[in-house]
């Protein structure tokens, strides 16, 4: 995993973490079903993914996966203790989380990134002044987090590797803003179909084929039932 990259912002290059996506999705793709159920791949991914939040910094995750799954985004299906666990990182344009969230435990540290429509509206900040009592927040100010902006923060956080769990819509904003270097996934040998479930990238997606992202295949292998791909994000 090479450890940091840079990027243009405003034309000044900025730094920003070496970002790797993972998910696991079913052979047509689907990353979740419509209602939001998830039993995607076998124990030996998960084993792989938590051996992966391991070794990482930061840990991202867009709100909807947040209110959807109600994740922890910790180490927790291997041997490990506490400093072990990436920092987790939310991205939540109006501070959406719910304070029960497990995202919000003392497991880890936690930032919630929250765009500029949460000082337009009293509700939103009220419940921020409660958020920020249990993780940082970053502010963005634009009406939707400016996720170059965010990528520097972290890298100033000595957040150097990130790993990118989804959901679709924060995946495709990542990789249309090329913030993405790498794409890790599991592909489960099932087919739920359903033109509401998640896939991988959703998204307002590209009109035309030559914008495609190109990615080329650096590993594949079976593990379990499940077959793993790794790209590197041209
Ligand atoms: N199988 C897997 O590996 C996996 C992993 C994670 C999530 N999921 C699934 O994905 C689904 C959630 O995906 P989703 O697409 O609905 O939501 P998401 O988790 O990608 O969150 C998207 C939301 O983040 C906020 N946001 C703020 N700034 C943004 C920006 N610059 N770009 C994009 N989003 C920004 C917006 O409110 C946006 O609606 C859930 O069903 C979850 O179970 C699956
Ligand atoms: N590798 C993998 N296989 C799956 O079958 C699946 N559904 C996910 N989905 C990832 C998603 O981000 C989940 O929200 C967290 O895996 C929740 O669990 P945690 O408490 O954080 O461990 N990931």
């Amino acid at each position: 995993m090479s450890e940091t990259n840079e990027i243009q912002l405003n034309m000044m290059i900025i730094m920003k973490p070496y970002v790797i996506l993972n998910a696991a999705m079913t052979l047509d793709g689907k990353i979740a079903t419509k209602t939001g159920s998830l039993e995607i791949s076998g124990k030996e991914d998960l084993k792989r993914v938590h051996e992966l939040r391991k070794e990482v910094d930061g840990i991202m995750v867009g709100i909807n996966t947040v209110l959807v799954d109600d994740p922890r985004l910790t180490v927790h299906k291997i041997p490990s203790i506490k400093s072990d666990n990436p920092i987790r990182i939310v991205v939540d344009n109006q501070g959406r989380i719910p304070l029960k969230s497990r995202i919000l435990n003392d497991d880890a540290q936690t930032i919630i990134t929250t765009s500029n429509k949460v000082k337009k509206d009293k509700k939103s900040l009220e419940h921020c002044k409660k958020l920020s009592k249990k993780a940082n927040i970053f502010h963005s100010k634009e009406s939707s987090v400016n996720l170059k902006e965010l990528m520097n923060y972290l890298y100033s956080k000595n957040i150097k590797t990130l790993m990118l769990e989804g959901g679709s819509t924060l995946n495709f904003s990542m990789i249309k803003e090329n913030l993405i270097d790498e794409i890790r996934v599991c592909i489960a040998p099932i087919v739920v179909g359903g033109k509401y479930a998640k896939t991988l990238f959703d998204g307002e997606g590209f009109d035309f084929m030559n914008e495609a992202i190109n990615l080329e295949l650096k590993n594949s292998y079976q593990l379990g039932k499940d077959l793993i791909l790794e790209y590197k994000v041209l």
